[in-house]
């Protein structure tokens, strides 16, 4: 995809965050800057300590050294000096986070409409008749029958319980948006549709996304940037097309043709 150079301030920041569980494991000495409107995706084998990364970076697990910071509208906040209430509360009002398994991210008992107008509501938004227009809208958008508004994601398909995440999460339109393998564990038809219209609204909404994922061919479709992980550390960083068109760390280059040689 090609990179947005309208706007580039910095939205995210890691200075030298590790978190390490054993050698190797964790990830080590991270730098990141991530740029308003980008998408930058972390990829790597599994255990090379990508989603490890991710929690660091989304306020969910404390680094054992480093910072991360996000530039706000107040100024920067040093995510892990600021407070436990004032984090989540910045994941729930400012920020987005897809899990890889939409149960994790949906409540399944409750309606579809009401999935996607709990987080507007946590913004403030209490009339009834626009927090339904909203579900409405938005299932539309992430291609689901707004018909369904009132059944519960436990009936809706594993690609169907994802498309309803996405809408949750991308409804109170963060800043920041945090997805680990969105489309891992879909049937691979399943997986194609959900990444074009994700692209679709990456590009639309102009979204600034931090991407986990061990899939070079989502990465290739989503990612401006891309960060290849290995063992806990970053091994290569560049544009997406550079690095997959020509990788200079050998492990990429194994990585790349791994995935690319039939
Ligand atoms: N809470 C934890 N306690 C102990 N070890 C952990 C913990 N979380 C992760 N690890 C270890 O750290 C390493 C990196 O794991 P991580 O899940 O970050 O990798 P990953 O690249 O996201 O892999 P996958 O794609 O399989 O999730 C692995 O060896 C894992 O076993």
């Amino acid at each position: 995809m090609k990179r947005p150079d309208l706007d580039r301030a910095t939205l995210l920041e890691a200075r030298g965050v590790s978190r390490l569980y054993g050698p190797g494991k964790g990830c080590e000495a991270i730098d990141i800057r991530l740029h308003r409107g980008e998408v930058l995706g972390i990829v790597g084998e599994s255990g090379s300590g990508k989603s490890t990364l991710l929690r660091l970076l989304a306020g969910m697990e404390r680094p054992d050294a480093g910072q991360v910071v996000y530039h706000s509208h107040e100024g920067e906040l040093d995510l892990y000096a600021i407070g436990e209430a004032r984090r989540r509360a910045l994941l729930r009002m400012e920020w987005g986070l897809v899990h890889q398994n939409p149960r994790d991210g949906l409540r399944l008992g409750v309606s579809a409409g009401a999935n996607i107008g709990e987080r507007l509501m946590a913004l403030g938004e209490r009339h009834y008749g626009q927090l339904r227009a909203a579900g409405q809208d938005w299932m539309g958008r992430v291609e689901l029958d707004p018909r369904r508004i009132d059944d519960a994601p436990k009936t809706f398909s594993g690609g169907m319980q994802q498309r309803l995440q996405i809408a949750r999460t991308l409804v109170t339109r963060p800043n920041l948006v945090f997805m680990d393998e969105p489309t891992g564990g879909l049937d691979v038809s399943v997986q194609a549709r959900l990444l074009d219209m994700l692209r679709t609204l990456v590009r639309e909404l102009g979204l600034s996304v931090i991407l986990v994922t061990h899939d070079l061919a989502v990465a290739r479709l989503l990612a401006h940037r891309l960060m290849v992980m290995r063992r806990g550390q970053v091994v290569e960083t560049g544009l997406t097309d550079q690095i997959l068109d020509d990788p200079q760390h050998a492990y990429t280059q194994l990585l790349v043709s791994s995935v690319l040689t039939p």
